[in-house]
């Protein structure tokens, strides 16, 4: 589903990550770890061909989705239309995708009408409403209570069973790595390269 061979990625003059490489297969779920700053996001972001300054190669092999930090949402859109427009579905999908996140009855309510959990649970609907092979997740639990990133982990879990896609979790969590990830790759050094 993706392999992965970076000699090195730098922002403007500054080398961040070295050499990098590893591979996933179908399904497969794997936690990028590290310390603030080393490169988890980059590394993520080189997946999603959203940072292009690397040499190496990188090939996803088939549909990719990306939920991030913030949940980067239409405001001025409803829930139901964030799926649909974005994800390309039709009504009864996004509907589907809203009820699998437990959000059934929001589908009428604008971004700002929701917690910032259920502002999380609607763009992990829109990128799993999208059927991706591979989803990419960056730090998708931060700032979240402990019992509500909780409850959005079991989401995960159910959501990677019944649909089967890859994924890559950019974490510095490690429970949240553990529970989540078939395996785990750590980045350290400057520039950071994978740990044991
Ligand atoms: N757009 C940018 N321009 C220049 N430098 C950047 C840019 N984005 C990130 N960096 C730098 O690249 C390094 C790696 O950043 P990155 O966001 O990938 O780290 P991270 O491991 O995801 O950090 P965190 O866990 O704090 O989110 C940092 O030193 C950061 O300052």
């Amino acid at each position: 589903m993706l392999t992965l061979n970076l000699t090195e990625a730098s922002y403007v003059g500054r080398q961040v990550l070295g050499p990098i490489s590893f591979g996933l297969a179908r399904a497969e779920v794997v936690a990028v770890c590290g310390p603030s700053g080393i490169g988890k996001s980059t590394l993520l972001r080189i997946i999603a061909g959203l940072h292009k300054n690397y040499s190496g190669t990188c090939d996803v092999g088939g549909k990719l989705a990306i939920v991030l930090q913030e949940p980067t949402l239409l405001p001025w859109r409803t829930a139901l239309q964030n799926i649909t427009l974005l994800a390309g579905c039709d009504e009864t999908q996004a509907q589907q995708a809203l009820t699998d996140v437990g959000l059934g009855d929001r589908g009428s309510a604008l971004p700002d009408e929701l917690s910032l959990g259920q502002q999380r649970r609607l763009a992990l609907a829109r990128a799993v409403a999208a059927k991706p092979d591979l989803l990419l997740m960056d730090e998708p639990f931060v700032s979240l209570d402990a019992a509500t990133a909780d409850e959005m982990m079991a989401l995960v879990e159910r959501l990677h069973a019944r649909h089967g896609f890859a994924a890559v979790l950019v974490t510095h969590a490690e429970n949240e790595a553990s529970r989540l990830a078939n395996r785990i790759l750590r980045l350290d050094g400057q520039p950071a390269r994978l740990v044991a």
